[in-house]
Formats: C-alpha cells, structure tokens, sequence
C-alpha cells in the first residue's frame, strides 16, 4: 500500500468522526459560512508573481520542515509579501495541520485561503466554508469523476473556488469540467515522492487554456519560475522553500522582489 491509499483509509475514519461530532446543519450556522469569499483564480490572472505560499509544518517526505512557528505570523507575513494566496494545511496526522490552523490564518490575513486537504467526503468542503477557506483542493489521484463533479458542483455553489490537482495525462482526462477553476499540476508524486517540474512542463500542453494553471511542490527558486512561466503557468505554489526559514514571510518577500 502507498503512502497516498494510506492516507485516505486514516482520512475516512477522521471524517465519519468529525460528522458525528458536528452535524452538516451546525457547520452551516457557523460565522464564517456566509462570509463573502475571494477568488484565488482571479487573483492569480490579476497578478504579474502567482505565487501561493503555504503553511506546512512537516509532511510524509520531509518529516518536520518547520514547528517553530505560528500560524498568526506566517500568515501576515505573507499578505505583507504580496503573494495572491495562502495554503493551509489542514491534516494533522501526517501533515501536522488542523481546522485550527485554517481559522487563525483567516483571522490574520485577508488573502484568499486554500484547505490543503485530502477531500474525499462533501462534508468536508462545508466545513472549509466553515472555517473561513476560499478556495478547495481536489485530488484527481483519490477521487472518481463523478466524486470530482459533485464535489466541485458543491464547491460552486458556496462560492468556493475549486483548484484540481493532477500528476498524469490518465487523471487530467478523467477530470476536465466546467466547475473546476484552476489546473494544478504536482511535481510530486505523491505515491512516491519523486519530484521533478519536466511534470509541470508536459502537462501544459494537454490543459485547456480556460482554466488557470498552476504549478505545484518543488519550487524553490526563482529560475523554476522562469522555466515555468512560458508553459502558460500563472500560479506557483510554494511550500517548503518558505516554511524552512525562521520567517517565511520575508523569504517570499524576498523571493518576490527578486522575481520582478
Ligand atoms: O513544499 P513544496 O514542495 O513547495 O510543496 C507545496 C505543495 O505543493 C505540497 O504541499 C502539496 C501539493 N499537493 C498536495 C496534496 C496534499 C498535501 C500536500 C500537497
């Protein structure tokens, strides 16, 4: 078994816990759940850097990247950078996130922000909404097509943005739809966690250019940007390479800088 099929049988029982701990109906009655979100797509065809930075503690590959910090201050850090938006990871048990972590970033910044979750339950895209997101992640690796049209057609209609990820040409065919906003493409893959951008590369050629693309993991200077931006990229979502530091906020600060 892969580390990915691991992560989604943990990810099933966490749900059917979480569901009946808080019912859908309370999630709906939450603050945040009619709060008016922002477009990360827009933001990103808006913007001349695309960089999404995100908030990762440790992950499967790296084990800890970075526990030093909070939540409160890379997210303000980042705003002050200038990036379009935030990604938080939201898995505890193999990334050290939690809906805590969603709720103080949305507290600290007004970036649009990103669930970095494995979705896999409609449950799930609610208490996103709930807990102040913009914008969902889906998996085209752990989800059927019709998974990937309920689940976005749901996203839509609580104005969330949807970003699909894919690694291969069998999961971007499968997954093409109308709901979706961005295209993200994974140079890593998360079965093995091999890492390279010629992913990024290929797969530019086969996306519809109405959707945003962006590239996604291994990013880790300007030069990846560079190589990236004439394949049609218009988002770069950066983890590590900022979360390392003892202040990524003026990593990507500095990163920014240098890209203009
Ligand atoms: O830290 P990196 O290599 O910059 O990667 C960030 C992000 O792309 C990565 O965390 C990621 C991409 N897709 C995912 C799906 C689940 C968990 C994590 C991810």
């Amino acid at each position: 078994m892969n580390i990915l099929d691991k992560i989604v049988i943990d990810k099933r029982k966490e749900v059917d816990l979480r569901k009946s701990l808080i019912p859908i109906s309370q999630l709906e009655q939450s603050v945040l759940f009619t709060r008016a979100t922002t477009s990360l797509a827009q933001n990103l065809k808006n913007s001349k850097s695309g960089i999404i930075a995100e908030h990762k503690r440790r992950s499967p590959s790296k084990s800890v990247i970075n526990n030093g910090l909070n939540v409160q201050d890379v997210a303000s850090g980042y705003e002050n950078a200038g990036v379009c938006g935030m990604s938080v990871l939201t898995d505890g048990k193999y990334f050290g996130g939690s809906l805590d972590d969603l709720l103080t970033a949305r507290a600290s910044c007004n970036l649009p922000l990103l669930r970095k979750e494995f979705i896999i339950d409609e449950y799930q895209i609610v208490e996103a909404k709930a807990y102040g997101a913009d914008v969902i992640l889906l998996i085209a690796a752990i989800l059927t097509r019709d998974e990937i049209k309920q689940f976005s057609e749901l996203a839509k209609s609580l104005k969330l943005d949807v970003l699909l990820e894919v690694h291969n040409e069998e999961e971007l065919h499968k997954s093409i739809m109308p709901s979706l906003d961005m295209l993200g493409v994974n140079n890593r893959n998360l079965k093995t966690f091999d890492v390279s951008l010629n992913t990024s590369k290929a797969l530019s050629k086969i996306i519809p250019n109405n959707f945003v693309k962006v590239s996604e993991s291994g990013i880790s200077n300007i030069e990846a940007i560079k190589q990236l931006q004439p394949y049609g990229y218009q988002g770069f979502l950066i983890g590590e390479n900022f979360m390392k530091t003892d202040n990524p906020g003026a990593s990507a600060t500095e990163f920014i800088k240098n890209l203009s």
